[in-house]
């Protein structure tokens, strides 16, 4: 694909070691720099904003072995960010499993766990095909062009998620509006900080008004349950679940779209086979990986990796994107194959905070790239493939509008 707008990222820190490499050749393939670190240099030194060196790992057997070992905390308040000067406040911290350790992760993972089992997101299937169809009525009937992100990518996993936890999904404009900011890379840290605590005050509420009347989503369930959660994790849990429960999944739903339609040979045999959706999903998922800056972990204890002294204290960022593309794992990495059988990708992380939503992201996946190709035939670009704004300067990669057409 053409090379997209240029990324208006902030560069990072004037110290001694390079910063993260963030220039994509691409749109679809992770900067190239972190191949050939990768190659050459998979555990390397890494400056980041806020001043601090660290690591950068790029290789797939490093990334997992990282994520999976609890001498590193997942502390993101401890932690530096690769792409900004600060990352959380102290107080953003209850209910946020992101950045929790163990004993207190496992207490609110274990509560939660149960909620998003395989078979409880498959019985969601046939609400989520009823979302997905409204969303393409709408379509159909407005007739093309169309920008598919405000009109399909991003409300059906948004009123998913908000059926799921019991939010109002009048109040999206607001949600859609502070995740926007939050995660952009090129807001200030002060209006960053200013949406999450508008996200935290609206939360609080809504966890007030479900304590006086509880309903059935999970929120109100949590509240009449036999548990000891407080009205500050309540909340923290919900505002996690909403904005990590429609931004990732819109994303990987625009950018797949693209994908597919810069693919026409892998959108046919997606179309031929409906059986392939499962591995075809997950290959999107793993060439895409849209968590574009990996995952942070900080040393608990000075410890060895790859064969260089990490000392205690130090960030060490987890290259997904690098990691996913990983020769030494994957055959053919930077070919899209929808046929590729299951390959362990790190797409979803590894570990003790691999992504609670998994199986609902993937059901969700599964259904809307199905009946979109089917349900919109003839769906192309209404632009060249350069003019659509890819989302460098955002924390999860994916595309900010995608206009498109296709045959009445
Ligand atoms: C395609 C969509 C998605 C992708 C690519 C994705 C990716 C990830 C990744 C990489 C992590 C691990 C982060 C780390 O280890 O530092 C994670 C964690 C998490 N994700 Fe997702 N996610 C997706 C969808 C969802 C959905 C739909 C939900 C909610 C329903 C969700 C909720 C969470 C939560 C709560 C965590 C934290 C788990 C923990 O710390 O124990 N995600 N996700």
């Amino acid at each position: 694909m053409p090379p997209a707008t240029a990324a208006p990222v902030p560069s990072a820190t004037p110290a001694g070691a390079p910063a993260l490499p963030l220039r994509r050749d691409d749109p679809l393939d992770p900067p190239p720099a972190l191949g050939l670190l990768r190659e050459e240099t998979p555990i390397s030194r890494l400056a980041f904003p806020d001043g601090a060196e660290g690591w950068l790992l790029t290789r797939h057997e490093d990334v997992r072995a990282i994520l999976a070992d609890n001498r590193f905390s997942a502390d993101r308040i401890t932690a530096s960010s690769p792409v900004r000067r600060v990352t959380f406040k102290p107080e953003d911290r209850p209910g946020l499993l992101l950045t929790m350790d163990p004993p207190d992760h496992t207490r609110l993972r274990r509560l939660l766990t149960p909620y998003f089992t395989t078979r409880r997101m498959q019985a969601l299937a046939p609400r989520i095909e009823g979302i997905v169809d409204e969303h393409l009525d709408a379509l159909r009937a407005a007739g093309p062009p169309a920008d598919l992100v405000p009109a399909f990518t991003l409300p059906i996993p948004s009123l998913v998620i908000c059926e799921l936890l019991g939010v109002p999904y009048e109040d999206r404009a607001r949600f859609h509006a502070w995740a926007a900011t939050a995660l952009s890379l090129t807001t200030t840290d002060e209006e960053v900080f200013a949406a999450r605590d508008a996200l935290t005050g609206y939360m609080r509420e809504l966890v007030d008004a479900k304590r006086r009347d509880p309903d059935d989503g999970l929120l109100g369930v949590l509240i009449r349950g036999d548990n000891d959660l407080t009205d500050a994790e309540l909340g923290g849990i919900g505002r996690l679940l909403l904005i990590a429960g429609h931004e990732t999944t819109a994303n990987m739903l625009s950018l797949g779209t693209l994908t597919f339609l810069n693919h026409p040979d892998q959108l046919a045999a997606f179309r031929a086979d409906p059986g392939i959706a499962d591995r075809a999903v997950e290959e999107l998922l793993r060439y895409l990986t849209i968590i574009q800056f990996g995952t942070t972990r900080v040393a608990l204890e000075d410890a060895d990796v790859h064969g260089r002294r990490v000392r205690r204290g130090e960030t060490l960022v987890l290259s997904l994107p690098a990691a996913n593309r990983d020769p030494a794992h994957f055959d053919r990495p930077d070919e899209l194959d929808v046929t590729r059988p299951p390959s362990q990708h790190v797409a979803f992380g590894h570990g003790i905070h691999q992504c609670l939503g998994q199986q609902l992201a993937r059901v969700e996946m599964r259904i809307a790239f199905t009946r979109l190709f089917e349900g919109l035939p003839g769906l192309r670009l209404a632009v060249p493939a350069d003019e659509v704004p890819m989302r460098h300067d955002m924390a999860i990669y994916g595309v900010h509008r995608l206009p498109v057409a296709w045959e009445e």
